[in-house]
């Protein structure tokens, strides 16, 4: 288990959520460290959003606790100190870019200066004076980011930040999350892609099916999980075969995807050995070297899928 941290600026305690009886997410307990940067990563469903908003104060937990600064997320002097970019940015019609930008700074006690919000952003003074209802998509999605940093705040929450957007303002994005995490500011974003979670994040929580199957550094998470594997076909391929494979001491694990069957090892030769002397019914053998694509594959893959 995982040392306490002292002081997190934010923490889950045993913290689940049902819908309607259905577990959103389940039992989930972390703490974020003042500073990092931190991707909550998962495939669609995994209990993500459900998790962030619960940290927001938009959702109660059915159960456990949610802190962030040692209170509940609800406190308006909690409120003050985060900045938080939602999914589907809702901002009110018939006020213009500049409008919404003062009102939201005004908000905070020491807000982010206006020139340098906007330039931090990828706004641009013309976008100042236009009617919010006007801006494009990606426009929204700029400017919901400059709200959630109008208020110069401490922690900044975003979730999938980079749905919708284009290479050019998804690159200008983590460029600018790289500069406010040197800056100290403590980052937690959501996202559905391990490669934005690799290069930006120091600490990725890996969600599925509402739990923490895994939660580290990238390499941490990438040294721990990641084994070579080996795939083929079988025209056996079954719960038998599956089963057969599973009591080979080298194989750690063993999926079907796409039709072919893939053995995950520590040592391929090892396995492939095994196989052989077992008398398999194999053709077709591939040999793959870990790649993180692959550990998430395997990390949140269900049950039903991994069972063997
Ligand atoms: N308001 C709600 N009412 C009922 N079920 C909900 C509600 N919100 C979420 N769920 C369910 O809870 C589960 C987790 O949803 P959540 O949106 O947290 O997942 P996610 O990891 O953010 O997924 P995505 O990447 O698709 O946004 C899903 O099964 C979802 O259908």
């Amino acid at each position: 288990m995982e040392a306490n941290i002292l002081n997190p600026i934010i923490e889950l305690r045993n913290t689940s959520k049902t819908f309607n009886h259905r577990i959103a997410v389940n039992d989930v307990s972390f703490q974020i460290e003042p500073g990092s940067v931190t991707a909550i990563l998962g495939p669609n469903g995994a209990g993500k959003t459900t998790t962030l908003s619960m940290m927001l104060g938009l959702l109660e937990p059915s159960q456990g606790t949610v802190k962030l600064f040692g209170r509940s997320p609800k406190e308006r002097s909690v409120r003050e100190r985060i900045g938080v970019m939602l999914q589907h940015v809702s901002i009110m019609d018939r006020l213009k870019v500049r409008e919404i930008l003062e009102l939201t700074r005004n908000y905070y006690p020491n807000p982010m200066d206006m020139e340098f919000l906007i330039h931090l952003t990828g706004l641009t003074p013309s976008d100042l004076n236009r009617y919010t209802e006007k801006l494009s998509g990606g426009q929204k999605r700029s400017l919901g980011f400059a709200m959630a940093l109008a208020g110069d705040p401490e922690v900044l929450f975003f979730d999938e930040p980079t749905v919708g957007l284009d290479t050019m303002a998804r690159r200008r994005f983590w460029e600018t999350v790289h500069k406010l995490a040197k800056q100290g500011k403590t980052i937690l974003f959501t996202t559905h892609y391990l490669q934005e979670a690799d290069d930006t994040a120091n600490r990725i929580i890996l969600f599925n099916q509402g739990s923490i199957v895994a939660d580290g550094s990238p390499g941490e998470i990438k040294s721990r999980i990641i084994h070579s594997s080996l795939s083929f076909l079988s025209d056996e391929d079954g719960p038998e075969l599956r089963a057969k494979l599973s009591l080979l001491p080298p194989v750690t694990n063993c999926y079907n995807r796409d039709g072919r069957i893939y053995v995950s090892t520590d040592n391929t030769d090892a396995a492939l050995a095994a196989i052989f002397a077992a008398g398999l019914p194999v053709r077709d053998i591939k040999i793959h070297s870990g790649s993180l694509d692959e550990v998430f594959e395997q990390l949140t893959m269900t049950q039903e899928e991994t069972a063997i």
